[in-house]
């Protein structure tokens, strides 16, 4: 039972998680590519700057293809802002991120062939990786499509630039890194905790919601909800028009079944009927609730006292079909119930209809036991 329950939370919390991670991709999504949009902008206003002050400037190897580079990743940002919003599930964001990330490794290799523009590629790499962090840091496998791309074309450069290994940049870029990985394994720990306590705070909610709301022992609803339902149901009905009726219904010699087979069985027997009640109404329109004790109530919507009758039929048949011994009956060998009907008026409050359909269900009681009685 308790690894049933585990199992439960387990599913909830998987759900849940995978709910915020999708979100989160969804805006900050957004975010992060409005972000290389600027340091797109960035790289193309300094060329364009650098030009303005001194015309001679060394910028003709990148300089152009940059401008041309920062062209593309505007129609891509164009295209790219409207579907991030439609993305659904983790591979195309990976493939969006990996383009994006792709994009970033021509700029390096054009940047790194400029004498002008080499010194910048580092903090750029830098800005890049951690602008990436903040926003994709709970889907590790879409930060890593962006991240791939920049990593592997920096280092390979590096690598195969010269024949000297450049040991300073090359850890730079490790140190870099590793700042990186450990900063998205806090990150993303915080985020999983996060998501744990939102999870149990739900869970919590909706137990605490159960005992406000449900009998414990039968699980229909309780006293309280049925006031709340049948206020809500008086006021929505007298504005919208129409009619709803109420039964009460009653355990036939109770007391006796009780005293025969004890408390245990007679709690058994309740879980039972409420079984034949919950299978015979419409649900979740129509509301079956527990009244106190051996005393049932259901509420129909939209039903008046004739189809409340028919209801009533219906829930006679399924207690008998349940079969459940009663030796100690006097109108039957198995457990039987007592039905009082009755239709809502205009202007009748709760208490009144509740009050009439207690009568008619005396009257049922009176009649013999085992029927139903329709309130005058
Ligand atoms: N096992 C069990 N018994 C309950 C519960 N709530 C009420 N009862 C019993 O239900 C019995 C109700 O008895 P009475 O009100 O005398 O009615 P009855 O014996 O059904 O007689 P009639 O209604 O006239 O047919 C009492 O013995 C209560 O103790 C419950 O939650 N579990």
């Amino acid at each position: 039972m308790q690894k049933t329950t585990h199992t439960l939370q387990d599913t909830a919390f998987n759900a849940m998680l995978d709910h915020y991670k999708k979100a989160s991709l969804r805006t900050s999504g957004i975010w992060l590519l409005i972000a290389n949009l600027c340091f797109v902008l960035f790289l193309f206003g300094r060329h364009q700057f650098r030009l303005l002050l001194d015309p001679h400037a060394d910028v003709a190897i990148a300089g152009p293809v940059l401008d041309k580079l920062s062209l593309i990743f505007l129609v891509f940002f164009v295209i790219a802002l409207p579907v991030l919003r439609f993305i659904r599930s983790r591979t195309p964001a990976m493939a969006l991120a990996f383009l994006v990330g792709l994009y970033w490794a021509v700029v390096f290799h054009y940047m790194l062939a400029s004498d002008a523009q080499q010194q910048m590629v580092f903090p750029l790499f830098c800005m890049l990786i951690f602008t990436a962090l903040i926003a994709l840091y709970p889907t590790m496998p879409v930060l890593y499509s962006f991240i791939a791309p920049l990593w592997l074309s920096l280092f390979i450069h590096l690598i195969f630039r010269d024949n000297t290994i450049p040991v300073l940049e090359v850890a730079a870029i490790l140190i870099a890194s590793a700042l990186f990985e450990t900063g998205r394994i806090m990150l993303s720990r915080w985020f999983v905790l996060s998501i744990r306590r939102e999870c149990d705070n739900q869970l919590l909610v909706s137990k605490l919601d159960n005992l406000a709301h449900y009998d414990p022992l039968t699980g229909v609803a309780n006293r309280r909800q049925l006031d709340n339902q049948l206020e809500q149901l008086i006021a929505q009905t007298e504005r919208s028009g129409g009619t709803f009726s109420l039964i009460m219904i009653d355990v036939d010699f109770f007391k006796k079944y009780n005293d025969h087979y004890g408390h245990q069985a007679g709690d058994s027997c309740l879980v039972g009927i409420a079984e034949c009640f919950k299978n015979v109404v419409r649900q979740p329109a129509d509301l079956v609730a527990r009244y106190g004790g051996e005393e049932f109530v259901i509420l129909l919507h939209n039903a008046g006292a004739n189809d409340a009758a028919v209801i009533a039929h219906r829930i006679k048949e399924s207690v008998e079909k349940a079969a459940i011994p009663h030796a100690l009956s006097q109108v039957s060998e198995t457990i039987t119930v007592s039905q009082g009907i009755m239709q809502w008026a205009t202007g009748m409050t709760a208490l009144e209809l509740l009050k009439r359909a207690d009568s008619a269900l005396y009257q049922a009681k009176h009649a013999g036991r085992n029927g139903y009685c329709v309130a005058e």
